[in-house]
């Protein structure tokens, strides 16, 4: 089983416009309105794979039930932790460039941890599970490495998509699969990374810890692949980009739908650019049929001397 954990839910509120002014009242031409959050975006996109997860994580309030009762619609099984706080939303707008507005992640107790601990420790071996989006400050650091210890223990495949000071921490330990953006990466080594070979130099000391799949995202600018035998960079595709919210979920999900698949990992990478390209041209996240099409153009150049 796939278990995607979010422990910062949200309702993603987007709104469409063909020019945004900070000051000023905007109008919106659209707008949508979609369960959010790393791991849910990722158990969402799995689904258009046809491959089941069980969302795990934190929600509360009317905004909670939105989220449970959408997945469950889609056919997503949820197993979520009930808090006393209201589910946050965050507001997206997408004009000419994107500005996002995302809410502070709810406090959990110790006892809600211990929940959510307990759910991982019936995982089996070879399952996944999929930490994705802000911790809240609350989430205990010897909380994490019993997360992650457990894992280890059951030999379940721990993919990490976070960032600041948890993604410090969960660097410390050994994921299987990590996907930082060029930013998040930088953000690790305490540096500002805007080349190929710096993502290559950051994105190596990752894979030297025993991480077996990192990849950096670059936005429009592609991704980079590396692992301990192969180095790929994927060259960015073109297309009309609506709304780029959850592009990185979008890969994150197609690269493990691949994996399950036993695809080769450049192969995984591959769909992994596809899909967060296809989320970049769409109103919501991707479907199957678009990354399908887009797979067939992503370039990829390997490099396994560069290791
Ligand atoms: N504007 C864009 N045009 C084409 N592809 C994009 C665009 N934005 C994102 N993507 C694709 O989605 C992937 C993930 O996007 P990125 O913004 O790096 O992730 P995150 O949302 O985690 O920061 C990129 O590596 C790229 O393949
Ligand atoms: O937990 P964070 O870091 O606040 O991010 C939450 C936001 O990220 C998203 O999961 C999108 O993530 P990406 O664009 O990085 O793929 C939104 O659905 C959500 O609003």
């Amino acid at each position: 089983m796939i278990y995607t954990c979010t422990m910062a839910p949200s309702v993603d509120y987007t709104t469409f416009l063909a020019s945004f002014q900070t000051g000023e009242l905007n109008r919106a031409n659209a707008v949508n309105y979609y369960p959010g959050g790393k791991g849910i975006n990722v158990s969402r996109v799995l689904q258009q794979f046809n491959i089941p997860s069980t969302a795990l994580g934190f929600v509360g309030g009317f905004t909670g039930e939105f989220i449970t009762q959408k997945l469950q619609e889609e056919g997503i099984q949820t197993d979520f932790i009930q808090t006393n706080e209201t589910t946050r939303i965050n507001v997206k707008v997408a004009a000419k460039s994107a500005t996002e507005l995302n809410g502070p992640a709810p406090r959990i107790s110790e006892k809600q941890q211990q929940e959510l601990l307990e759910r991982v420790q019936h995982f089996k071996t070879q399952d996944w599970l999929i930490l994705a989006g802000s911790i809240p400050s609350t989430i205990s650091t010897t909380f994490l490495e019993e997360m992650v210890k457990t894992c280890e223990q059951l030999g379940v495949r721990l993919a990490v998509d976070t960032s600041g000071q948890p993604l410090q921490q969960l660097m410390t330990m050994t994921p299987y699969f990590v996907k930082p953006n060029e930013h998040e990466l930088g953000e690790l080594f305490n540096t500002k990374i805007t080349t190929v070979d710096e993502v290559i130099y950051y994105g190596k000391q990752l894979v030297e810890k025993g991480i077996q799949h990192v990849i950096v995202s670059l936005g429009a600018k592609g991704a980079i692949y590396l692992s301990h035998d192969c180095i790929a960079v994927a060259d960015p595709l073109q297309g009309e980009v609506m709304n780029t919210v959850g592009a990185g979920d979008s890969m994150v999900a197609a690269f493990i739908a691949q994996m399950t698949a036993e695809a080769s990992k450049v192969d995984a990478f591959r769909y992994a650019v596809a899909a967060g390209s296809a989320t970049a041209f769409s109103n919501d996240l991707c479907d199957r049929q678009l990354v399908e099409k887009l797979a067939q153009d992503v370039c990829v150049n390997i490099y396994t001397d560069r290791m």
